[in-house]
C-alpha cells in the first residue's frame, strides 16, 4: 500500500478495506492498532480506484497530527489535521472572514462565576470550584445542549458516577454559562474551542455546495465532543464515509461520553481486542487497573484478549522524597535512552523544568512532548511531558514519577468532582500513561502509593525501595 506500517490482520482488514459508504465505529483496547489502521484506512479511501476521493484524517491535537503525518505516505487526496483546523477552515470559507477563537475562556468563566456567586451566595452549587463549571460548560456545549429548558430539565442521558445536578442547581450553572457568552461577545469573540463545532454543524446542514471531503477518518475519537463528530458526519456527501476509531477507557478530557450520543448510523460496531503494543506484563497491569471498581461504568470498554511478547514485570520504586523521584527518573531514563525511546510522564507540568535540568546533564537527545511538536523521530532518546501529551504515542520504556496517593488522583479533580468521579477520571489518565510502554514500566513514589493501582499484594509488579 506504499505505507511502512504493519499490514492489517483479522478485524483490522474488515475496517480498512470495507464499507466505503456510511458510518463505521471501531472501538479498540489500547495498542490494538486503531491509529495504525486509521492511517491505512485514510490512505485506502484517498487512493483506491473507483471509490477514492478527498479524505480527511482528523485527530485530537497537533502533536498527533505530526505523528500521523510521519506514518503516512503523501497523497494529494489526503489531508491530516486537527478538528479545530478543519472547523476554522470551513467557517472561514463559508463566512469569507477570519475566524477568531477566544482563548481566555477560563478567565471569562471565572468572572461570570464570581458575578453569579454574588447573586446567589446561599446556593451550595455556586461555591464549587471553577473546574467544575468549566467541565459542565464543556459538556453542555459539546452535546449541543445550550437551550435553557433542555439543559435545566436534564433531558440528555449522562454517563459517569457523579451525582446528577438538581434542576435548581442547573439553573444557576446556566446563568454562569449565559453570562460567559455575554462576556465573550463583549470581548468581540463569537467562538471558543467548544462552540465552533455547533456552528460548523449548523452551517453544513444548510450548505448546498459540493463537499470538500468524500471520506472522514477520526482517530482518538473518544475525546471529540458529540457536536464535533456530528459536524464531521455532516461534512461528507451521501456516498461518502465516516470511520470513527476510539477507546473509551482512554477518554481523558471532560465528563465521560458514549459513542451512542454521537448520532452516527451504524449497524455494527467493530472491536479490536488484540493488544499489539504492550508486553504481557504491562497489559496485565493495565487490565487489572481497568477492572478496579472505580474504573467501571456504563461506557463501552473493549476487553483485551491478547498482548505482545513477554517482558519484565513493571517496577514500583520507592524513594526517600519527591525530589529524589525526579533524580531517579532522570538517571534511569538517561541510561535507557541511549539505545531506545524512553518517556518520563507526569500528571501535570509542574515539575517539567526541574526534570529538564536533570536530563540536560546527559548525552542523550531530549524531547518535550507538547502540542507544537514539530517533528516526530524514531531515534532513541528521552521524551518527557504530561500523560495527556503522550496520548496516542508509544515508547520502549515509560517512567512515571509521582504515583503517590497525594498526587493521584490530582487533588483539584477531587475538589471539583468528588472522590468517586475523580478516581474514575484519573484512573483513565493513569491507564493512558501505563499503556504507552512497549516493554519497561517504572512507577515511582515516596509516600503512600496511589490507590488507583491494584492492591499491593498483587503479583503484577515488583517493589523496590531505595
Ligand atoms: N496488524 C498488526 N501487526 C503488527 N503490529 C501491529 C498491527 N497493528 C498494530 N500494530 C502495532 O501495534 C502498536 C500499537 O498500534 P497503534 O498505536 O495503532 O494502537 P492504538 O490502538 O492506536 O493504541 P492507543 O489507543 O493505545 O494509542 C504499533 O506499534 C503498531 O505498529
Amino acid at each position: 500500500m506504499g505505507l511502512s506500517l504493519p499490514d492489517p490482520k483479522g478485524h483490522q482488514r474488515d475496517v480498512v478495506f470495507l464499507n466505503e459508504r456510511g458510518h463505521c465505529v471501531v472501538l479498540g483496547t489500547a495498542g490494538s492498532g486503531k491509529t495504525t489502521m486509521a492511517v491505512h484506512r485514510a490512505h485506502y479511501l484517498a487512493t483506491a480506484p473507483g471509490i477514492g476521493g478527498r479524505t480527511l484524517l482528523v485527530t485530537f491535537n497537533k502533536a498527533l497530527v505530526t505523528y500521523l503525518r510521519g506514518m503516512s505516505a503523501a497523497s494529494t487526496n489526503l489531508q491530516i489535521e486537527t478538528y479545530h483546523t478543519f472547523a476554522r477552515g470551513y467557517l472561514a470559507h463559508r463566512t469569507k472572514a477570519s475566524v477568531r477563537i477566544c482563548k481566555s475562556k477560563k478567565q471569562m468563566v471565572e468572572r461570570a462565576l464570581e458575578e453569579t456567586r454574588v447573586r446567589h451566595p446561599s446556593r451550595a452549587v455556586i461555591h464549587r470550584p471553577l473546574d467544575f463549571f468549566l467541565d459542565e460548560l464543556h459538556w453542555m456545549v459539546g452535546h449541543g445542549i445550550v437551550d435553557q429548558q433542555a439543559y435545566v430539565e436534564g433531558r440528555a442521558r449522562r454517563v459517569g458516577r457523579g451525582r446528577p445536578l438538581q434542576q435548581p442547581d442547573r439553573e444557576v450553572v446556566f446563568e454562569v454559562y449565559q453570562r460567559y457568552v455575554q462576556l465573550r461577545a463583549e470581548a468581540g469573540y463569537e467562538y471558543d474551542f467548544d462552540n465552533m463545532a455547533s456552528t460548523v454543524l449548523g452551517a453544513l446542514k444548510v450548505d448546498p455546495t459540493k463537499r470538500l471531503y468524500r471520506h472522514v477518518v477520526v482517530d482518538e475519537g473518544q475525546d471529540f465532543t458529540p457536536e464535533m463528530i456530528r459536524s464531521l458526519a455532516a461534512a461528507i456527501p451521501g456516498d461518502g464515509s465516516l470511520t470513527f476509531f476510539g477507546d473509551y477507557a482512554q477518554q481523558i478530557y471532560g465528563s465521560r461520553m458514549s459513542w451512542r450520543a454521537l448520532g452516527l448510523h451504524v449497524s455494527n460496531v467493530v472491536e479490536f481486542a488484540h493488544n499489539y503494543r504492550n508486553s504481557r506484563q504491562v497489559a496485565q497491569l493495565a487490565q487489572s487497573l481497568s477492572d478496579m471498581p472505580h474504573f467501571k461504568d456504563d461506557v463501552d470498554l473493549v476487553q483485551p484478549t491478547g498482548a505482545a511478547a513477554d517482558g519484565p514485570k513493571p517496577t514500583i520504586l520507592e524513594t526517600a522524597g519527591k525530589e529524589e523521584q525526579l533524580v531517579q527518573a532522570a538517571s534511569n531514563a538517561l541510561a535507557l535512552g541511549a539505545d531506545r525511546q524512553v518517556a518520563i510522564l507526569m500528571r501535570t507540568r509542574v515539575h517539567e523544568d526541574k526534570l529538564r535540568s536533570l536530563l540536560d546533564r546527559g548525552r542523550v537527545p531530549i524531547h518535550r512532548l507538547h502540542r507544537e511538536l514539530a517533528r516526530w523521530t524514531d531515534e532513541p532518546g528521552v521524551f518527557y511531558g504530561t500523560y495527556s501529551a503522550a496520548k496516542g504515542f508509544e515508547f520502549d520504556s515509560v517512567i512515571l514519577p509521582f504515583c503517590d496517593a497525594d498526587e493521584l488522583p490530582k487533588p483539584s479533580e477531587v475538589e471539583a468532582h468528588g472522590l468517586d468521579e475523580a478516581k474514575a477520571r484519573e484512573a483513565r489518565q493513569l491507564y493512558v500513561a501505563i499503556t504507552r510502554a512497549r516493554t519497561d514500566l517504572i512507577m515511582l513514589h515516596s509516600s503512600k502509593l496511589t490507590g488507583l493501582l491494584p492492591q499491593e499484594m498483587s503479583d503484577l509488579y515488583v517493589r523496590v525501595s531505595l
